[in-house]
């Protein structure tokens, strides 16, 4: 099953446009796990089964990973979801760029040594570093186009005949380079507005929204902006407010990421369409 598919699929199925961002920070850890050899890969598979009912997709950043030397691990965990929860989609959040040699070499790394199902990539070296992902038609590719950070603003927006960047990123993605329909964009929750933008440009393109959670975005700005008519269409992502959940009353902390999972889960489908 394609990535497109695999999503809608999920996004039913669990009646969730969640996405859980796996970032393993070894301070933020269980104090059991921050010096075992597997804390990283036993605290993000707990993480993965407490979840995983809950989630349309998940979403390991790789800094978190390489920066520990850790990316045994990460395969592990992706080997641990594909084996134990293949109904939902795996993104490897990379925000790869490069010439085309190279990112043959990024796109081999994403789906053959991670498996992912979709990869998030950077357009700014336009579309022939785009096209060694895009080679894959059965992987999703996930292009920044209005990031959640407040720097974004800085290139993003600025003016190309009378256009901002993002919105001509959008555009040059729903109309040229999403051959195969396997494109989503990445638009952040922190920014309703342009994503009510860009969901206007790319019709039901499937979105990827992280900026709720630690970042602050509004939920509901965020689904009323950034839904298709059907109430599909987003990835919404939260990482930390998640997997570092406060225990409260007796909870371990995987109760607490399921406590905190529910909640956001039920926040987003409150302003649901459908
Ligand atoms: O525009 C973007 C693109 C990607 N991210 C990534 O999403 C998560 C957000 O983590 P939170 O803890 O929910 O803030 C993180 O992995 C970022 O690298 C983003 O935040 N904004």
């Amino acid at each position: 099953m394609n990535f497109i598919d695999k999503l809608s699929a999920a996004w039913t199925a669990n009646h969730s446009l969640l996405c859980v961002g796996l970032d393993p920070d070894l301070a933020k850890l269980p104090a059991e796990l921050r010096d075992t050899p597997d804390g990283i890969t036993t605290f993000c598979t707990r993480i993965i089964d407490a979840t995983a009912d809950l989630a349309c997709a998940f979403k390991p950043q790789i800094a978190y990973f390489a920066a520990l030397g850790a990316e045994k691990q990460l395969e592990d965990i992706c080997r641990y979801l594909r084996d134990n929860y293949p109904h939902i989609p795996l993104i490897l959040d990379a925000k790869r760029g490069d010439i085309g040699a190279t990112a043959t070499q990024y796109a081999r790394e994403a789906f053959e040594r991670y498996g992912a199902d979709a990869v998030t990539v950077n357009p700014y070296m336009g579309e022939d570093s785009l096209d060694p992902y895009l080679a894959w038609p059965d992987r999703g590719v996930i292009i920044l186009c209005r990031t959640s950070n407040p720097g974004g603003s800085d290139l993003q927006f600025l003016d190309t005949d009378g256009v901002p960047l993002y919105q001509r990123v959008a555009r040059l993605v729903a109309e040229k380079w999403n051959k195969n329909g396997q494109c989503a964009l990445v638009v952040g929750a922190t920014f309703p507005e342009e994503l009510a933008q860009v969901r206007a440009i790319v019709g039901d393109m499937p979105l990827l929204v992280p900026g709720i959670g630690a970042q602050g975005g509004d939920i509901a700005a965020t689904v009323g902006a950034g839904q298709t008519a059907n109430g599909m269409g987003m990835m919404i992502s939260s990482s930390r407010a998640i997997i570092y959940a406060q225990p409260q009353d007796g909870e371990d902390w995987t109760d607490a990421a399921r406590r905190v999972a529910i909640e956001t889960r039920d926040a987003i489908n409150q302003h649901r369409a459908v």
